[in-house]
């Protein structure tokens, strides 16, 4: 039994538009997974259904094989937690000690624990000299590690990351990498949704795309980007590490140590 799972889910915006249709997908503790797709492919609709935001129209939300159903989103939340497109529709405290500390709070930890989880939570950030600072003081690229601090402090067993690399320079998305290490190494989930191709093929196990409200096909980095038929269907453009590969006559090549390990192959045997 999977630990998170939706099963033939459809979901219909009460306008009537159907953004979702029968998808069925399982996640296991401790894996890393990213969800791809082109504008509108349906990927927040159906990660928000994974913690209570949205409740399917059809089908059916698992989490240890038992509906979500009767819970609230809050009680879904503390199981998967969801780190939003847009820090700033989640930031609300005026200090990053007091955001990252305010689930903790809530939750009645005693003062010591919550003062250590937050270093913790805000160390694997990158935050741990920011506490005391007012959020809006941080750049937009800071304000969304506070989220994540925020979310992970929760301790919840799935992390979902929407567009974490967007507005990220490169040192912050090397970090975003180390995060998502980190989590799964100690046995949490991370799905994330990413437009980022180079972050997929750099960071994740396991590929899924959506397109045109489906399931298209999931895999690992290399079935997905040397699927050429289903990159035109889906939209998708293959990392750049791949497009270079091709150029140079090679296929299957996922990185960059692959690539140069083949271009050394052939040196030596020529
Ligand atoms: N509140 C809403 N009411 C009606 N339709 C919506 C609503 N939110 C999203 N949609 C539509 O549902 C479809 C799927 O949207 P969704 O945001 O899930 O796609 P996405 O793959 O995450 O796209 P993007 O990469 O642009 O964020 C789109 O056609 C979108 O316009």
């Amino acid at each position: 039994m999977s630990y998170l799972s939706l099963k033939e889910v459809s979901y219909s915006y009460p306008n009537g538009h159907e953004a979702v249709k029968n998808l069925n997908l399982d996640f296991e503790l401790g894996e890393s997974a990213a969800v791809v797709g082109q504008n509108g492919a349906g990927k927040t609709t159906a990660v928000k259904m994974m913690n209570g935001l949205l409740r399917p129209s059809e089908g059916l939300v698992l989490l240890e094989g038992k509906s979500i159903a009767s819970m609230t989103t809050a009680e879904v939340s503390q199981y998967v937690g969801y780190v939003f497109q847009n820090p700033d529709e989640q930031i609300f405290q005026d200090t990053i000690y007091k955001e990252i500390a305010f689930g903790l709070k809530k939750k009645k930890l005693k003062k010591d624990d919550i003062n250590r989880i937050v270093k913790e939570a805000a160390l694997l950030c990158g935050l741990e000299n920011d506490l005391e600072e007012h959020p809006y003081n941080l750049p937009y690229s800071k304000r969304k590690f506070i989220t994540i601090a925020a979310v992970t402090a929760m301790n919840p067993n799935v992390i979902i990351l929407d567009e974490p690399t967007a507005g990220q320079d490169r040192g912050s998305i090397q970090r975003l990498g180390e995060i998502i290490k980190e989590l799964t190494q100690n046995n949490k989930t991370v799905i994330t949704i990413t437009h980022d191709m180079e972050f997929v093929a750099s960071e994740f196990e396991r590929v899924i795309v959506l397109a045109d409200k489906q399931k298209r096909k999931e895999g690992t980095p290399k079935e997905i980007f040397w699927d050429e038929e289903l990159l035109s269907f889906s939209d998708l453009k293959q990392p750049y590490i791949c497009q270079l590969a091709g150029l140079l006559g090679h296929k299957d090549i996922i990185t960059i140590e692959e690539l140069l390990e083949v271009r050394h192959h052939e040196t030596t045997m020529d």
